[in-house]
């Protein structure tokens, strides 16, 4: 007889938000968010400057408290990674791009023992598919936009966590280097691995990615791209964060 799979209990939710409100001393950047990302999912996270985008991704990686409401993430703190925005760190630390990508296999590596034949492998692997193979040597400070960015993602690679958000990994790169990166998070979508991305190119969103949440300080939507990015959702969104631009 055929051997029968044993029925997994693994909630399809990777990530429940309840009532959640996150901010900053007296600034309240997420106000009563409810919903989750699906295991698996593909989600845009959208909305003008100062909708609150970075300040969700950071509360679910456990580094904003929230004031009131609930974040509950489905996996060990192993299986979720960020990648901040490039502003958000210091490129002129003194590293080569090999040692900067490797450092994303640091949980699995430890801090103390030295990287085996097939982690130095691994690193290998993901500067070739980022299109960085030869820029392995090469100081950190001494790459350009698109490249550290293809950097970044492939530290995210040697990461191979379940669960990876991204915050703008699109801000500082031309066409052609989006598209080359897009096919990596859709890669990476289409192994299982729940992927949340903030973003503010609407085309790109439209074209890639299936669930969209529409942010402003507070929820206007969360559903399927085009039920929420109706010319009614993004108004209200622009009147919500009053001034600024989506
Ligand atoms: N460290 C901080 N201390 C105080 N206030 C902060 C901090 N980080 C963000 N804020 C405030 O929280 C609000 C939401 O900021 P956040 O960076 O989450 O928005 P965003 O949607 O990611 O914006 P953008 O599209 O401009 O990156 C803003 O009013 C911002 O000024």
């Amino acid at each position: 007889m055929a051997a029968v799979a044993e029925p997994t209990h693994e909630p399809a939710a990777a990530i429940e938000l309840d009532q959640l409100s996150l901010g900053w001393r007296d600034k309240v950047a997420v106000r009563d968010l409810s919903g989750c990302f699906r295991r698996g999912s593909l989600t845009a996270v959208v909305g003008p400057n100062g909708a609150g985008k970075s300040t969700l991704l950071r509360g679910i990686m456990g580094w904003v408290t929230p004031l009131a409401g609930r974040i509950r993430v489905n996996a060990s703190a192993d299986s979720l990674a960020f990648m901040p925005q490039q502003g958000d760190f210091d490129r002129s630390f003194p590293i080569a791009a090999r040692d900067f990508v490797a450092m994303g296999a640091w949980r699995r590596v430890g801090p103390w023992r030295g990287f085996c034949r097939s982690e130095r492998q691994r690193v290998e692997d993901a500067l070739h598919a980022v299109g960085l193979g030869d820029f392995g040597r090469r100081p950190l400070a001494t790459l350009s936009g698109g490249q550290l960015q293809r950097a970044l993602f492939a530290r995210l690679m040697l990461h191979d966590a379940d669960i990876v958000m991204l915050d703008e990994p699109f801000s500082a790169v031309d066409r052609a280097t989006t598209e080359d990166l897009m096919t990596l998070l859709m890669q990476w979508h289409e192994r299982g691995k729940t992927v949340i991305v903030v973003l503010h190119d609407l085309e790109l969103v439209r074209r890639h990615f299936p669930q969209t949440l529409l942010l402003a300080g507070q929820g206007v939507a969360w559903c399927d791209t085009e039920a929420a990015l109706t010319p009614e959702n993004l108004h209200l969104a622009r009147h919500l964060c009053a001034g600024d631009y989506l």
